[in-house]
């Protein structure tokens, strides 16, 4: 577990005090992949530089499980830093030394006996499916298999943290998702948790449980990823959101929505359960009603549907608001277009 407890961090440059981070309280469980969100100069890795040790905060406090890690004496610290391996945006791979050197370097670096550096090396790139380029130089491989060596790297020392700066940035969206099932897997298969930093929410959609969106230094949202997704409480995560689930109507699109329906538009959104059940279709016929789906997009987070439509309704008005009164018990439900305004 990591826990950033009030964390603040403040660098001056010039006379000038700039608050990277601002009074951050977080937990990352053991065992989850907790992402942060944030456009850049966010605060993300400050905060990453914090929990790596490679920075001290101005205030506050920062857990790896229940130790302070500024308390830690140097040794131990060196000890912490082994538990917290670390895969970056640019790889940072060795140039001169071959796949299966840049593998075994944390290991040589811990003084471990050659054989098994050479065992752990071969199963590291067993796993990452790169065994076949054990002697090649990074320069002959491609960006996704340079992070696949990144990643064996940092899990060559077994830690138990994986911190990811922006680990996809590079990559096409591809090699992307290749790579988000290969961090899946690291932390399915040795449960290893993962912290990663990212601008992307493609990234956030697939493979987080949680989530926390940055803004000017401060956590603005965080919480369980379908929650934040589902409702998301501040302008700049629902910007994020709706880069990813589809579900904001251009202007063109809204214009032409309006132009071609005569009746009142209303946006549903279904969330896990109701997105099983008829409602629509047991209402509008309840209340005798015909509906016409304007717009619909679903999508799948962590293994539930959220589906988001623009319906119109057509019939008695009376029965109308009725009918919409009765699916707001059951699902969220407003008017987005009003022809009589
Ligand atoms: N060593 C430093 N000295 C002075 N200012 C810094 C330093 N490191 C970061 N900052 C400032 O702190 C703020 C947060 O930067 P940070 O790099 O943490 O953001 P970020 O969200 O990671 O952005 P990016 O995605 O562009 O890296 C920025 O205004 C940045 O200029």
């Amino acid at each position: 577990m990591i826990t950033f407890d009030e964390v603040t961090k403040s660098f001056t440059t010039n006379g000038k005090d700039i608050l990277a981070v601002d009074d951050v309280s977080l937990t990352v469980n053991k065992g989850e992949i907790f992402g942060i969100i944030g456009f850049s100069g966010a605060g993300k890795s400050t905060l990453l530089r914090l929990v790596n040790l490679l920075e001290s905060p101005t205030k506050g406090r920062i857990l790896i499980g229940d130790q302070d890690i500024q308390s830690l004496k140097p040794r131990d610290l060196r000890r912490q830093r082994q538990q917290i391996g670390m895969i970056f945006q640019n790889f940072n791979l060795f140039s001169s030394r071959t796949v299966f050197g840049n593998v075994a370097y944390p290991l040589r670096l811990a003084r471990k006996p050659k054989r098994e550096v050479t065992r752990i090396v071969n199963d590291m790139l067993d796993f990452v499916g790169l065994k076949d380029k054990a002697d090649h130089y990074p320069e002959q491989l491609s960006g996704g298999q340079k992070q696949r060596v990144g990643i064996a790297r940092a899990l060559a020392t077994s830690p138990e943290f994986l911190i990811c700066d922006e680990a996809t940035s590079a990559l096409d969206p591809d090699t992307t998702d290749d790579i988000l099932r290969l961090l899946k897997k690291v932390n399915e298969e040795y449960g290893i948790t993962i912290l990663l930093i990212t601008h992307e929410m493609h990234v956030i959609k697939t493979i987080c449980d949680r989530v926390a969106v940055m803004e000017n230094g401060r956590v603005i949202e965080s919480g369980n990823v379908f929650n934040v997704f589902s409702n998301p409480q501040t302008a700049t995560t629902k910007n994020f959101i709706s880069s990813v689930l589809n579900d904001r109507l251009s202007i063109k699109l809204l214009t032409h929505l309006r132009n071609s329906h005569t009746n009142p538009l209303y946006r549903v959104i279904f969330k896990g359960e109701s997105t099983n059940q008829p409602l629509l279709s047991k209402v509008t016929r309840k209340y005798d009603l015909d509906f016409n789906i304007a717009y619909g997009s679903v999508n799948e987070l962590q293994d539930q549907l959220y589906g988001n439509l623009i319906v119109e309704f057509i019939g008695d008005p009376i029965a109308v608001q009725r009918a919409i009164e009765e699916l707001a018990t059951t699902v969220e439900i407003r008017e987005v277009i009003n022809h009589g305004s």
